[in-house]
């Protein structure tokens, strides 16, 4: 037999065998009585990243009926599809491939009771990716969760929201002092500002090092050829190297100047850095020594286990430094990128700014502002928070794997019943944007309107209350046991960053409203980024009215 023919026959029998398991994926999603997309890859599946690019041109050309997968090309799908394929398939519906298939949940009653039942609804294998210092709370399930949710979320406390405002409204004059230097009132690097605060508080508020605003190389440790900041900007910046290859390739003798090779390096100085702090604060702790007043998360991290009775509880060194870095990952580019988002949205809406001054001039005074006398009353600067992430979530799905066969509750009153091992994609920002749950008279659900979280007070203008959405409406910050562990601290960040750069500035457009909407409508990448893949920062101009 010719080498021609026995490669058609193979082929063509992997194209049979693949249209049988269609068919047959096809059945098994049907039994659900959910509205079914066929499509003929899966999207999920990380080769698909790689690879999806060079169908792309291809794939336009065939006519919308051949190619409603294609909705969910890409990992922002949910930014661009803004709720077509729920509005043509459902809320639910599967989307079903030759491999597997995948419920894609557009409801917020289903999305609340997955997200409420952690133990029926898993993370799975997905996140193990992010172990590469060691195992933390946001990768693991099960018993270990609960372990290490124990002792993680007693070290975001009251103490540390202290800490997060003291720090971060240091940054925020400082940003404020470069912003206003320029004679015009320019600001050409909001963006690239804005991410420096974040990356600064995390800084100080998680490892104790204070770092000054400015973006020059930060101090060089002896026996380090990366300063902290630098290295932890570096891995930050690079993270999907190191998801993707291991440290030994990205270090490889030779290796050409590059982002993979910068993902290395920065990896390697960030481990020996956490190292050489843990080992710091172990000796302290060995030594007798009390926890310092104001203790950082590392140090509350280390304490905090140190606490548990039975050393089984105990976090090992591989878990804290897997937990530290993933506050690092969790906590930087998901606050940056709302700070672009809110600040570019109040030059859109002067409205909406004039509306936070109200706010500002009755409470923010004393150029001492301090945490517990102010945060509580800003709740319009929250609000503007809270609309910018229904509007630009960070996260705009995420995964769940159910764990045995689950029954989940719809909107409709319905329910539908799983298998184990089923796939499900919370679409958050799809749920964000449904009219039938955000839509008001005041406001459509895809516009910016601040306004609608907070209920005004008849009596007294001072006690506005901040609304609380139903459960499983707004998932920014995800939900049930497993929501963010860093909310109250992005929350605190944010309004102490906020109303410090606004409280005597408005914030007003410097190029045209078209432009900026239409670098708003763009994605950086996988989520709304304004700090991924950006060819220019966002020019503002800032207006004294102190
Ligand atoms: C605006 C800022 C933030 C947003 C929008 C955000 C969003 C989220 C979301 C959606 C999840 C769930 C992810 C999933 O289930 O796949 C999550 C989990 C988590 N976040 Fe955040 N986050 C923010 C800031 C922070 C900060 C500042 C920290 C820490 C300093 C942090 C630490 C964590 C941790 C540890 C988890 C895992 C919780 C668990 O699984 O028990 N986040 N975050």
């Amino acid at each position: 037999m010719s080498t021609f023919l026995v490669c058609s026959t193979l082929i063509g029998a992997y194209l049979g065998y693949l249209l049988v398991s269609l068919f047959r994926n096809y059945h098994a999603a049907k039994i659900l009585g959910v509205p079914i997309v066929l499509s003929p890859f899966d999207l999920f599946h990380p080769l698909w990243y790689l690879i999806s690019p060079a169908f792309k041109p291809l794939v336009s050309l065939l006519p919308y009926r051949f190619r409603r997968w294609s909705s969910l090309y890409t990992g922002d799908w949910p930014f661009y599809d803004k709720r077509r394929i729920h509005r043509e398939a459902g809320d639910v519906f599967a989307l079903v491939n030759p491999w597997n298939y995948h419920i894609i949940v557009g409801d917020p009653v289903a999305a609340d009771a997955i997200y409420h039942r952690r133990k029926d609804f898993i993370k799975g294998k997905n996140y193990a990716i992010f172990n590469f210092f060691g195992r933390s709370v946001f990768s693991v399930d099960g018993e270990d969760w609960s372990r290490q949710r124990k002792i993680t979320a007693p070290c975001f406390n009251e103490r540390v929201s202290g800490m997060v405002w003291d720090e971060s409204v240091r940054q925020a004059r400082a940003v404020l002092k470069h912003w206003t230097s320029d004679e015009q009132g320019k600001v050409g690097s909001m963006v690239d500002d804005t991410r420096m605060i974040t990356l600064h508080v995390l800084s100080a508020v998680g490892f104790g090092i204070r770092q000054d605003f400015g973006h020059g190389m930060a101090d060089v440790k002896p026996g380090h050829t990366l300063a902290y900041r630098d290295a932890l900007l570096g891995l930050l910046t690079h993270f999907v190297y190191p998801l993707v290859f291991p440290l030994w390739f990205l270090e490889i003798p030779g290796l050409p100047e590059s982002s993979m090779k910068t993902a290395g390096t920065s990896l390697r100085e960030l481990n020996s850095y956490m190292d050489e702090m843990l080992n710091d604060e172990r000796t302290a702790i060995e030594n007798g020594e009390a926890a310092p007043a104001k203790p950082n998360l590392m140090s509350a991290l280390i304490r905090s286990s140190a606490e548990e009775r039975k050393p089984k509880d105990r976090l090992t060194d591989e878990e804290i430094k897997g937990n530290l870095f993933i506050f690092n990952i969790a906590g930087h580019d998901t606050t940056a990128n709302t700070f672009a988002y809110a600040i570019s949205l109040l030059a859109l809406h002067q409205d909406c700014q004039s509306w936070l001054r109200e706010e500002l001039e009755l409470h923010v005074h004393h150029s001492e502002s301090n945490y517990e006398e102010v945060f509580p009353h800003l709740k319009r600067c929250q609000a503007i928070m809270w609309e910018t992430l229904r509007l630009y979530p960070p996260v705009l799905a995420a995964p769940r794997l159910s764990y045995g066969p689950q029954s989940i509750p719809l909107s409709n009153g319905q329910s539908i019943s799983v298998p184990p091992d089923t796939r499900f994609h919370l679409n958050h920002y799809g749920i964000h944007i449904s009219p039938s749950v955000w839509s008001s008279e005041n406001a459509p659900a895809h516009e910016f309107h601040p306004q609608r979280w907070i209920k005004p007070s008849e009596t007294d203008p001072k006690e506005e209350t901040l609304l609380h959405p139903k459960s499983g409406t707004f998932l920014a910050w995800s939900g049930g046991p497993r929501h963010c562990l860093g909310q109250k601290f992005s929350q605190v960040e944010f309004v102490a960053v906020i109303s410090t750069l606004l409280a005597k500035y408005v914030v007003e457009l410097a190029v045209s409203r078209e432009r900026l909407e239409a670098t708003l409508a763009e994605t950086g990448g996988g989520s709304p980024a304004l700090t991924i893949g950006r060819k220019e920062d966002i020019v503002l101009r800032l207006r004294n009215v102190g």
